[in-house]
């Protein structure tokens, strides 16, 4: 199978109400790790995320997959910072998706309890997703996001609101996604997380690229005084 990465956006930008809430930017995705797209409050994670989901439309710039977008776009998932579930069964929820791409029901039916023994939801199955404790629902968003075996994820904010123990666990999951083949990009505030499972940061400014590169080196070694006042936990300007 042809694979859908590299994604390449070249002077990539998003206005809305004249107003430029990401770019230029210019990035590329490349095959395996995990990118953890940082930096304050309305620099633009989440925007940035939408758009290379196909959620935003460009404005201006281009974004490319190694395949045609209408196939790109069967190849990925997103995880919304907060899950959004169908008001139906937790089996059905993560049965959904397969549905979608035209799995048969009973096929679409075991590969959503394999994965739900995986991320341990096994004994939720059939308990109304909306009932769900948050730690809980994190898990089976991610677990719906996952049953299509994405070549891609993006997922905002994963751990947001989660207490540590949970925070952990989805870690784990992520970090199982990753080792399995899954190109992970995520928005985290969490410098701990990124720094224990990012293989590669994008830190971002006013909507712009500020930084960029190997995790280890952007820890150890910020080159920008913005980046290391974000770091520092200072109000960066
Ligand atoms: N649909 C929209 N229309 C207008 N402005 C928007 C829209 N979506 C986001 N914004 C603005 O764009 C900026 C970037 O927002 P975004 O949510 O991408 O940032 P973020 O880095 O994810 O923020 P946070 O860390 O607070 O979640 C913010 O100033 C936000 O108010």
């Amino acid at each position: 199978m042809v694979a859908v990465l590299p994604l390449t956006l070249r002077a990539a930008t998003l206005r809305r109400r004249g107003q430029v809430l990401v770019g230029p930017v210019d990035l590329t995705i490349g095959p395996g790790g995990i990118t953890a797209v940082i930096g304050p409050n309305g620099s633009g994670k989440t925007s940035l995320l939408r758009m290379m989901h196909g959620l935003e439309r460009l404005t201006s710039g281009s974004l490319d997959w190694s395949l045609p977008p209408a196939t790109a776009r069967t190849r990925q998932s997103y995880v919304f910072q907060r899950p959004v579930v169908l008001r139906r069964s937790v089996l059905a929820n993560l049965a959904y998706p397969l549905r979608l791409r035209g799995v048969p029901p009973a096929t679409a039916e075991a590969r959503a309890r394999a994965i739900a023994t995986t991320f341990e939801l096994t004994a939720l199955l059939d308990q109304p997703a909306p009932s769900l404790s948050g730690g809980e629902l994190q898990r089976l968003a991610l677990a719906r996001a996952l049953v299509t075996e994405p070549e891609v994820l993006f997922a905002d904010e994963p751990c947001a609101a989660l207490d540590g123990r949970a925070t952990r666990q989805i870690e784990r999951h992520l970090l199982a996604a990753a080792d399995g083949g899954t190109r992970l990009v995520m928005s985290t505030h969490d410098m701990g997380q990124a720094r224990r499972i990012a293989t590669d940061v994008v830190f971002l400014l006013h909507g712009r690229v500020h930084e960029s590169g190997p995790a280890a080196a952007f820890f150890d070694a910020p080159q920008t005084p913005q980046a290391r006042a974000f770091l520092n936990g200072d109000i960066v300007e």
